[in-house]
């Protein structure tokens, strides 16, 4: 079996000036599409919600769309726990709560169904990149909204040259890979 940094080194590639000029956009899609590979990375993230002994301790996962819906679903199965849509503004039918936050590229807002949680429900955060941090940090408000507990979040992959760890000073906050 290759090592968990193979895969990501073989899986995530360098897009230079996408989705506009000076972002280096860090394309997963060749990860996603490497079985094992991608099998690796969803043990590796579930890891996050488990206790020491490896059992798990969440309720709840949430996957961020769309890059951290892929991820965050086979997540929450592995752990046995349900799976929450956090989605860009206007895609959720029912009533939301929405919190709006800037990018590396832009501005977006994002929604959760205010009857998603049960309050008190322990819960997992999915993403596959950790740029800025707004998108998380607006994805933990919008959960606290709800009256959940943020048990962690964790992403595939942190990119420290932007400050998302320092936004995110006081969470608990894993990556697979910084680079
Ligand atoms: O830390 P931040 O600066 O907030 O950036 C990270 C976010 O940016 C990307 O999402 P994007 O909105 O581009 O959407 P996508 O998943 O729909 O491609 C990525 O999937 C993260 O959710
Ligand atoms: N450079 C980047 N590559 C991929 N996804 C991103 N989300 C925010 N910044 C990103």
């Amino acid at each position: 079996m290759r090592s968990l940094e193979q895969v990501l080194a073989d899986g995530i590639r360098d897009i230079p000036d996408y989705p506009q000029q000076g972002v280096v956009f860090k394309d997963i899609t060749p990860l996603l599409a490497d079985h094992t590979g991608f099998a690796q990375v969803v043990e590796a993230l579930a890891a996050a919600g488990t206790d020491d002994d490896g059992n798990p301790v969440v309720d709840k996962v949430v996957g961020i769309e769309a890059r951290g819906f892929i991820l965050a679903a086979p997540v929450a199965l592995a752990l046995g726990a349900g799976f929450v849509p956090v989605r860009k503004k206007g895609k959720l039918p029912a009533a939301t709560y929405e919190e709006s936050y800037a990018l590396e590229y832009g501005e977006a807002t994002i929604e959760v169904h205010q009857d998603a949680f049960t309050p008190g429900d322990r819960v997992l955060v999915i993403d596959d990149v950790l740029a800025t941090g707004g998108t998380v940090e607006a994805c933990l408000r919008l959960i606290r909204r709800c009256e959940a507990e943020v048990a962690g979040t964790a992403v595939l992959l942190e990119l420290s040259f932007l400050p998302g760890r320092k936004r995110l000073e006081g969470e608990q906050l894993s990556s697979l890979l910084t680079v």
